[in-house]
């Protein structure tokens, strides 16, 4: 009894002191819930929210996303929302809504939804907010300008070397010359971003079962479960059902493989101390870390973050890229024709190296990567927090919510996209181009926080697929839009990428 009424008067206390804040609070949360009624969207139950109608079945999740997306389109909405649980989150649903989403200077901040990868990504680059997002952007810009890339074409040209010898290799032993690319092209591109961006060679091409590639997986699969599930946000539900447990234990793999590579990189610098440095070599991003960290400007727990933020952000976005352009160019034997002659035509039929005068020339297979980055985006959402409300066409989204533009969905908007779903890398003709709003195609993102990786993807990607259509005939028994693909974090093809390879004559 004693001990009942202490706590009652603790309350009371607490209230007191707190009320301007409770006031503040409550006032806020009427308002957002006044707006969001204002928005449609699918029916939400209190705490629950739209989480319960949610299929179970990632796939099935995936199409009830882009139907109900279709539906409130089709009504003439520019925007719709869902209940995350007690969380309330506005889709937009039209090239010109997120025009102002994107370019906002006000909607810079990651939203919650991307909670799930703080212990491992931490805030670095892709997750940073305010000044730090601001002052990183800058700090990070000149690592990947033009002239950087151009000394990284040497290791894009070699690892596409390397990745053709791979494939060769498999296609002896797989039967009918068909096996999963997907494994293959992973590893090529995280070959490619430890030497380029870190400096560092880490040999996955010929280590198949790289323990960081499959660690990655694993982890876009449990948070694409966490996003799905609003239970395992509850910690003993996470504990009880081993979720936790499995996370724990990629994390474990991810970091200390991004570990190992810093540690290699110091060890480097301290053992150069004293020797001269060659000013004509351009540093490596992580070289540039470190020296940041010499000058007090980063601890240790800085330059982790954005190195797994970069060997993260930076292989598994353009891995998909690649292999969904592969995918693509299988089903469609025409473009492909096309893709040969061009490429016939800049190398005639050797097999030197590719230059970064080569990729100029490669209109045509521009035109086919761009065109699977419309239809699979690698990136499928993005997501902000909203934390001031702005108005959308008449309707006030309000602070408190988050609100997420989504590439997959606009690139495969029947009002945007006639014939969404057929693959046709004509879309980026010229002509074609000029007829669309600009919003309409954003694989990169837009506005101040889009994909600082974008000329580092297209290069790399544009590298890799030359080289392997200079030696293949790629064919595919399954359609394109059979291989559904599911918006994890990074678009994943259910089926991966099964592909009969044909060594060209
Ligand atoms: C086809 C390949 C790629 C695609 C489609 C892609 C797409 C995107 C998108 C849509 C965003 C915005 C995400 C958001 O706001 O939530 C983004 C951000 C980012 N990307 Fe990429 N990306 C690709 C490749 C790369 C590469 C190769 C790197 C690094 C070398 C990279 C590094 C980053 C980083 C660090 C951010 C965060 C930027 C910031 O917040 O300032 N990306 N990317």
């Amino acid at each position: 009894m004693g001990f009942a009424v202490y706590l009652v008067a603790l309350v009371i206390l607490y209230v007191l002191l707190n009320l301007g804040k409770i006031g503040k609070f409550v006032k806020e949360r009427k308002r957002l819930y006044e707006l969001m009624d204002k928005i449609d969207g699918p029916y939400a139950l209190p705490l629950l929210g739209t989480t319960w109608q949610f299929k179970m079945d990632p796939v099935e999740f995936a199409l009830q996303l882009y139907n109900w997306g279709l539906e409130y389109s089709s009504k003439g909405a520019s925007l719709a929302k869902f209940w995350m649980g007690p969380y309330p989150m506005v889709i937009i649903l039209t090239p010109e809504a997120s025009k102002k989403v994107l370019e906002s200077n006000v909607l810079i901040n990651k939203s919650s939804e991307y909670d799930i990868f703080l212990p491992w990504l931490g805030t670095g680059l892709l997750l940073a907010s305010g000044d730090k997002w601001r002052g990183r952007r800058k700090m990070m810009t000149p690592s990947f300008h033009f002239n950087v890339l151009i000394d990284f074409q040497a290791v894009f040209d070699n690892q596409g070397k390397i990745l053709l010898e791979q494939l060769e290799d498999e296609m002896r032993y797989a039967k009918d010359n068909t096996f999963d690319a997907f494994p293959y092209i992973k590893r090529c591109a995280l070959d490619i971003i430890c030497e380029t961006a870190m400096g560092t060679t880490v040999s996955a091409q010929t280590n198949h079962t790289h323990p960081y590639v499959m660690a990655v997986n694993e982890m876009n699969s449990l948070a694409f479960k966490y996003q799905r599930m609003p239970w395992l946000w509850i910690k003993p539900i996470r504990h009880l059902s081993g979720y936790e447990a499995d996370f724990q234990r990629n994390l474990d793999i991810v970091t200390s493989f991004t570990k190992k590579v810093i540690e290699g990189k110091l060890r480097e610098h301290e053992e150069s101390v004293g020797f001269s440095e060659d000013k004509n070599k351009k540093k490596a991003f992580l070289d540039m870390l470190i020296d940041k960290k010499d000058e007090g400007g980063l601890g240790y727990e800085d330059i982790r973050e954005e190195v797994d933020t970069f060997m993260f952000e930076g292989h598994d976005t353009t891995s998909a890229g690649i292999g969904w352009s592969l995918w693509c160019l299988a089903n469609s034997p025409e473009y492909q024709k096309k893709c040969h002659e061009e490429l016939d035509q800049i190398f005639e039929g050797s097999p030197r190296e590719c230059t970064v005068d080569d990729l100029k020339k490669m209109k045509y297979l521009e035109k086919c990567v761009k065109e699977a980055l419309r239809m699979r985006p690698s990136v499928p959402q993005i997501a902000r927090s909203v934390e001031e409300e702005f108005e959308i066409d008449g309707t006030i989204v309000p602070k408190g919510c988050s609100v997420m533009v989504s590439p997959a969905f606009l690139q495969n908007n029947p009002r945007t996209y006639e014939n969404h779903e057929v693959y046709d890398p004509e879309r980026f003709n010229e002509d074609e181009i000029a007829k669309r709003h600009a919003y309409a195609y954003i694989p990169f993102s837009a506005g101040p926080r889009n994909c600082i990786g974008q000329k580092f993807a297209m290069q790399e990607e544009k590298t890799v697929i030359s080289w392997v259509l200079r030696r293949f005939q790629i064919h595919s028994d399954v359609g394109i839009r059979e291989n559904i693909p599911l918006p994890e974090t990074i678009t994943r093809p259910t089926m991966g990428f099964p592909l009969k390879f044909t060594i060209r004559q």
